[in-house]
């Protein structure tokens, strides 16, 4: 866990990529008029930083029709990049929601194997602890005794109840329990871990209808949240992780993970500009509080580093 305070550490864990969108721009500064061969580099640099072609042909329309009579400068070019990454993450920054009735509220949490989602349904029941609400776990990753294993150390650690079996048993059944013992115990949020595996698109279209038929039958309105975990360091990945699961998982909201300390943090705006699904928190660090929703102001400063050049500066 780190006692850093947050917007710090979302500028450490953002300085690579702004950092490389600066080596990327590097010798494109400094000019006063931006020919259509300037424009065209710095939407390429743009788009090397994963910030995604939507996003950089935005910025060089908005360059194209401004004046630099000084010449554009490095801040002044940070700072649209900034003004424009805003503009993209602020209709989708939207924290979670624990409004349903009846209760429990069920989120289904769906992601490939190591993109750190074990880690984030742990971070996200904490992070709804601390806004009062009860949280109840559903380990129903049943294909791998480690999955399940994982969460029960989290469920503990953070002191959440666990509906739990042992390897390779009925996740349908287990999430069929979670809801009639959340239901009984006044449970906010039932937070399901699921085997959201692309590996095999049939398989997992199976066992998320099966689930859903479960749930229908106690709740129609459940899940309420199918939210896709996204590792930020597969870059290019993430964004055709959202494609098929879209497409088989019906998801509602993302949460993007590992973004300390990667190059490729423009990834989390190229995913906004490309399917605008609510991005309901990110991760910086794999402690439980390492997780948060955020404000698109200060990430898209600290992904343009409109803050680690005004620190320069001081010093
Ligand atoms: N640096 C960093 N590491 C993270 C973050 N979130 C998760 N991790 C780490 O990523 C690794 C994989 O996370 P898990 O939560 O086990 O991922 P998973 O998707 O459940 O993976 P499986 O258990 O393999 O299915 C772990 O070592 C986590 O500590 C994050 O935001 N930043």
């Amino acid at each position: 866990m780190s006692s850093r305070p947050w917007t710090e550490r979302l500028v450490g864990g953002f300085r690579r990529t702004s950092d490389k969108l600066g080596e990327n721009l590097g010798g494109l500064l400094g000019k006063a008029a931006l020919d259509a061969e300037t424009l065209d580099a710095i939407e390429e640099a743009l788009i090397a930083t994963d910030l995604g072609p939507a996003t950089a042909g935005r910025i060089r329309h908005r360059l194209a029709g401004e004046r630099f009579a000084l010449g554009l400068t490095e801040l002044r070019l940070r700072e649209i990049v900034a003004e424009e990454i805003e503009a993209i993450l602020a209709p989708v920054a939207v924290p979670l929601e624990i409004d349903a009735f009846p209760r429990p509220q069920v989120l289904l949490v769906i992601g490939v194997n190591g993109s750190g989602k074990t880690t984030t349904i742990a971070k996200v029941a904490h992070l709804l602890q601390e806004q009062d609400y009860s949280v109840m776990l559903v380990a129903g990753d049943t294909f791998r005794a480690a999955a399940i294993g994982q969460l029960k150390v989290w469920a503990e650690r953070i002191d959440v109840p666990i509906i739990a079996g042992s390897e390779g048993s009925d996740a349908a059944g287990l999430v069929f329990e979670g809801v009639k013992q959340g239901t009984a115990t006044g449970i906010d949020a039932l937070i399901v871990d699921t085997a959201g595996r692309l590996q095999n698109k049939a398989g997992l279209m199976d066992e998320l209808a099966k689930i859903r038929r479960v749930l229908g039958r106690l709740n129609p309105a459940a899940p309420h949240n199918v939210i896709l975990v996204l590792d930020a360091t597969t870059g290019q990945n993430a964004l055709n992780q959202i494609e098929v699961f879209k497409e088989t998982a019906n998801v509602t909201g993302l949460v993007m993970t590992k973004l300390d300390g990667t190059a490729r943090g423009g990834v989390l705006v190229a995913a906004a500009e490309r399917f605008g699904l609510p991005i309901h928190a990110i991760g910086l660090g794999e402690g439980i509080d390492d997780l948060r929703p955020f404000d698109p102001r200060e990430v898209a400063r600290a992904i343009a580093g409109i803050e680690a050049i005004a620190v320069e500066r001081r010093r």
